[in-house]
């Protein structure tokens, strides 16, 4: 793996970030390299899983299937994410489906491997604790804006999670489409998209092909704590 690469997989909030060249290339030699195309399913909610996905290039939807068929999405996973973990750890099925929504290519590591590399790296393995706490935590502020908060303010607490920031410009992103951002907050695209209008009179945010533009993060913000 080139060094650009390597940089990328160890952002900030990267499990990986701790790693030097020499304990890459050892995880690399412990994992089978996967390419993939668009569309993929990389993981298969219910499946049995004695294997973890290392992102390395490309992104990727995690998502559920309820019982009548609605998809719901969990997060959208980018180079660097750890993804089958769960599985591999407590020993039952995948939590949740992963599909590709780029092309792109991963590490896998399976269970073994796993165990070995942690054994002989401890700063790794909290790093993976430190990942499942993040998800926790998550996962614990998603029920809570799903019970507490009306549908305008769960819309803002998901978008503050999604946003990117523009380091060349002031405003930040979030790149999704509206049906998108639908499955990913639970409410129809109808619903969204009158949200995001009364929004963007307000100057909140703007609306563009295939993405949202936060224009006032501090309004963004105050909406989201709104209960009720
Ligand atoms: N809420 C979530 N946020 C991010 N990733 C998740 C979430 N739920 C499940 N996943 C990932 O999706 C994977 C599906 O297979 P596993 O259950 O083995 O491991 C799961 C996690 O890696």
């Amino acid at each position: 793996m080139d060094h650009a690469r390597l940089a990328e997989l160890q952002g900030p909030d990267s499990i990986f970030s701790g790693l030097s060249v020499e304990d890459w290339a050892e995880i690399a030699s412990r994992s089978v390299q996967i390419s993939f195309v668009k569309g993929k399913e990389l993981l298969v909610q219910g499946d049995p899983g004695d294997m973890m996905l290392i992102l390395t290039e490309g992104t990727a939807r995690v998502s559920m299937l309820t019982a009548g068929g609605r998809e719901i999405v969990l997060a959208y996973a980018e180079p660097g994410a750890v993804l089958g973990e769960i599985a591999l750890l407590d020993g039952g099925e995948r939590t949740a489906s992963v599909t590709a929504t780029s092309a792109g290519s991963a590490l896998q590591l399976g269970r073994n491997a796993l165990k070995d590399f942690a054994a002989s790296h401890p700063e790794f393995t909290w790093s993976l604790m430190q990942q499942l706490a993040r998800r926790l935590r998550t996962a614990d502020q998603t029920i809570e804006s799903d019970r507490a908060y009306a549908s305008g303010p769960r819309l803002a607490r998901y978008l503050k999670r999604l946003i990117r920031k523009d380091s060349a410009e002031k405003s930040h992103r979030v790149e999704l489409s509206q049906t998108e951002l639908g499955n990913f907050a639970g409410m129809s695209r109808e619903h969204i998209n009158r949200q995001l209008k009364s929004w963007e009179e307000s100057g909140v945010i703007s609306l563009e092909q295939g993405r949202v533009r936060v224009l006032d993060a501090e309004m963004l913000e105050d909406i989201s704590e709104c209960e009720g």
